[in-house]
């Protein structure tokens, strides 16, 4: 460890949770100041507790960064509170000079943050925020009528010929300050005990900033190359399951922007290929705008006119849902995977989304706070404009008579069945012509699968036909009043 007699810079790390391509971080580092890093668990009213899934992604996060700070000699200060009152006081305690932090883009969180970049300046300490999450600031991006996009495809046209800056790689030569008291991981409970569900979670998924970078190179080397004909495919393993990591800031979107125009430059993937997932990556930015700019993202319509929707709530057709027995092979495989892995296929996030809010006649809100809790990389921006686009109610929303139809969509998407088969094993051996409609089957095809239909597998919690046409009537009505 190295020592200097300046007061130390507290680097207050959030929704990045890495040491390469870290603005706030380098940015401290090159004050030339002794370091401390600091986690806080934030609890306050107005912040939004993140879920469980998430819970899980964090506590592992924060093991392996924890880790990483270790073999650079310093310690990761892990606080829980109100941060408004914990960083004052850790400042206090360590006497710190200078305060850095990468921006967030939630209403609450920027009160927090400008609340406390007053604070702190009182106090006489130095505040500086960067931006790590995003390519481009909300504020940047505009239309010529200097307004924000409400659009994706002139947003993206437009932001995408915008600068971006390439990232950082980790430096060197690192300065500590003497570490205060930091409370223990464990003490956090940041991971289930009992019961212990989070056994998928850890099959599937290495939460962390090595994590992050294995994924980015798995993916790169083995399905950028068709990556537009194949992401529709919940079936095949086609996209870059980089979601939580970006989520909490594991990696850098310049990073993944940087690695890819690399194998770009190197001809190493079709242009068509990159193209589609960049263009992915921008409707994360878009998100983040749109939640910059309607702070209500998460809980109030984008669309006013939603305002007057007549939801159903059905609790039973919900509860099917959530557990994945609505008897629509499709919906159920993907709210199974969602329950088991943490995350799921956003060709089926749009089917199972589209069924419970249409079919359903179910609040979008209700289903955004389900996927909230079970996602690891359930975002604030990302989920709450993914379930307003659905239900119509968003900015650049789905028309609102798209409805799909889990049949046709799961023939199409997963036409042999493969994805169905996995997290629907008591169906598995049905052939694929009834794969997607088991009632459809006859009682011999049934019976040689060892199905019993409302036994072994439900019957369908509803009658697709009448509840389309029940949805079309609700909406219509929307529409002319
Ligand atoms: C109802 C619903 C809820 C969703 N909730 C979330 C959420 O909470 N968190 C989240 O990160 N994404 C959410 N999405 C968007 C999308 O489903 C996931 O980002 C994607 O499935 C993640 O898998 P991937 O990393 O393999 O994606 P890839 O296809 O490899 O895409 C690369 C990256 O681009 C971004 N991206 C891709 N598609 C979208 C999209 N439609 N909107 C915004 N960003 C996108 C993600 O950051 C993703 O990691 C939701 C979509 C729907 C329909």
């Amino acid at each position: 460890m190295t020592s200097s007699s300046a007061a130390p810079a507290l680097v207050w790390l959030r929704n990045d949770l890495r040491l390469a391509d870290n603005p706030a971080l380098e940015a401290a580092r090159a004050s030339g100041r002794p370091l401390i890093l600091l986690y806080v668990l934030e609890v306050a009213d107005e912040i939004r507790p993140l879920g469980g899934a998430a819970r899980w992604w964090l506590g592992r996060s924060l093991a392996g960064l924890s880790h990483d700070i270790a073999a650079l000699g310093g310690t990761l200060v892990l606080r829980s509170g109100d941060a408004r009152r914990v960083l004052p006081d850790i400042a206090a305690e360590t006497g710190a000079g200078a305060i850095y932090w990468n921006r967030r883009y939630g209403a609450a969180e920027i009160a927090t943050d400008t609340a406390l970049k007053l604070t702190l300046r009182e106090k006489g300490l130095e505040t500086a925020s960067f931006n790590a999450a995003l390519l481009h600031e909300p504020w940047t991006v505009r239309t010529q009528k200097n307004e924000p996009y409400k659009v994706f495809t002139p947003f993206f046209r437009a932001a995408h010929t915008m600068h971006v800056r390439a990232p950082a790689r980790l430096g060197s030569g690192w300065t500590w300050a003497r570490a205060p008291n930091s409370e223990r991981l464990v003490d956090w409970r940041l991971e289930p005990r009992a019961p212990d569900w989070a056994g998928g979670l850890r099959d599937a998924w290495i939460p962390g900033e090595a994590g992050a970078r294995a994924a980015l190179e798995q993916f790169l080397a083995q399905r950028l190359s068709g990556y537009a004909s194949r992401r529709d495919r919940p079936d095949i393993e086609g996209t870059s399951r980089l979601s939580p990591y970006l989520r909490f800031g594991n990696i850098s979107p310049h990073q993944i922007l940087g690695a890819v125009r690399h194998r770009e430059a190197r001809g190493d993937a079709r242009g068509a290929d990159i193209a589609k997932f960049v263009s992915e990556i921008y409707w994360r930015e878009f998100s983040y705008h749109l939640l910059f700019h309607n702070p209500n993202l998460a809980d109030q319509n984008f669309n006013p006119r939603f305002d007057r929707f007549e939801w159903r709530n059905d609790d039973a057709v919900e509860r099917a849902w959530q557990k994945g027995r609505t008897g629509f092979p499709i919906i159920d495989a993907g709210m199974r995977q969602l329950w088991q892995t943490g995350w799921m296929h956003n060709r089926v996030r749009m089917i199972t989304a589209s069924f419970l809010i249409k079919h359903g006649l179910t609040d979008w809100r209700r289903g955004e706070a389900w996927f909230w809790d079970t996602l690891v990389d359930a975002d604030p921006a990302s989920n709450a404009a993914s379930w307003q686009w659905v239900a119509g109610s968003g900015a650049d929303a789905a028309p609102y008579f798209r409805i799909f139809n889990p049949v046709l969509q799961g023939e199409k998407f997963d036409p042999d069945g493969a994805y169905v088969r996995h997290f629907v094993p008591e169906i598995a051996k049905l052939p694929a012509n009834v794969i997607h409609k088991p009632w459809r089957a006859t009682a011999d095809v049934l019976h040689r699968a060892d199905v019993v239909l409302g036994e072994t597998y439900p019957n369908p919690v509803l009658d697709l036909d009448t509840s389309r046409r029940r949805a079309l009537e609700h909406l219509d009505r929307l529409r002319d009043e």
